[in-house]
């Protein structure tokens, strides 16, 4: 293979921004209103101060209005709910998300029902699951798993016929990676904490996606020589001397085994923000 084995999620998300930016600059030109991001997001929780921040910068980059609302940490939940209700309606605002985790008095899942599945750009309005789930091309597809399909097929182009393991089972990455995966035509298995054997099962993967959340949990036992690691895993780990990024496949035990593999960061964290300003001009351009 002449692919390098450190997949560039950086440089991949740059291209697709830099392709959102064209369609976006081609919709002004011709005198249409830009798409708009709100991202919502309640107390704050220095992780996800950085990761809004980049979304925020991505949107101005691809020419995609965005508006921050930031919410006090006690904010009601019907509170929350009425501004939802307003960005549902608001003609400027294609694309809603409201940024996870939430504090615990705030009920995820009411939220989550709450936002326009038209509007629905992080896909996890139960509709979106829903068509995601049969198939259904309406579908706003959630973005991290996205994304790992778009990094897969640029190691591997056509993935019929692979078998795919996923390592997890979340709502927001492992259970729809699983369905983009098996809509690309693979076999599909999900590995989990209750799993008998998952390291002899993603042993078995040529595409091998890990999404636990456990820092460096995924050694080289779990891997087949050549397979494509996709590590969606960002834990801060203290070194002793300060903190750094990890994943959650360790990097350095794998990278040797692995035909290619995603870094932490630079691989998937990327796309998922690419992935983010496709939806919100997908949701654009089925109202405009
Ligand atoms: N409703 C909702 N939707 C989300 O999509 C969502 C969320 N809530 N809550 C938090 C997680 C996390 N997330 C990331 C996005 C970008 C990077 C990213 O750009 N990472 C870079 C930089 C990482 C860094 O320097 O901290 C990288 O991996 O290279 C990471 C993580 C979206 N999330
Ligand atoms: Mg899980």
């Amino acid at each position: 293979m002449n692919q390098p084995k450190r997949i560039d999620g950086r440089r991949i998300a740059d291209e697709q921004v830099a392709q959102i930016a064209q369609r976006v600059a081609a919709l002004t030109e011709q005198g249409k209103r830009p798409p708009g991001l709100a991202v919502v997001m309640v107390g704050d929780n220095p992780a996800s101060d950085v990761y809004v921040r980049n979304k925020i910068r991505r949107c101005e980059q691809a020419g995609i209005l965005s508006r921050e609302h930031r919410l006090d940490e006690r904010t009601t939940e019907e509170d929350l709910l009425g501004l939802l209700d307003s960005l549902n309606q608001d003609p400027q605002i294609d694309g809603i998300l409201v940024q996870l985790p939430l504090p615990a008095h705030l009920e995820e899942g009411r939220i989550l029902k709450r936002i326009s599945p038209a509007k629905d750009v992080d896909g996890f309005h139960p509709v979106n699951v829903g068509l995601l789930g049969i198939g259904d091309a309406r579908a706003l597809v959630p973005c991290t798993p996205a994304g790992c399909v778009i990094l897969a097929k640029e190691v591997l182009g056509d993935l019929t016929g692979k078998h795919v393991v996923v390592v997890g089972r979340s709502n927001i990455v492992g259970k729809p990676a699983a369905q983009l995966f098996l809509a690309e035509d693979c076999s599909v298995t999900l590995v989990h904490s209750k799993s008998a054997n998952g390291a002899e099962l993603a042993r078995q993967a040529d595409i091998l996606v890990v999404a636990v959340g456990r820092p460096q949990m995924v050694d080289e036992s779990w891997v087949k020589p050549g397979a494509v690691v996709i590590d969606v895993g960002i834990n801060r780990i203290d070194t002793g001397e300060g903190t750094r990024l990890v994943g959650d496949v360790d990097y350095q035990r794998v990278a040797p085994v692995a035909g290619a593999i995603t870094p932490v960061p630079g691989g998937v964290g990327p796309m998922t923000i690419a992935g983010l300003l496709n939806n919100t001009l997908t949701a654009y351009e089925a109202v405009e």
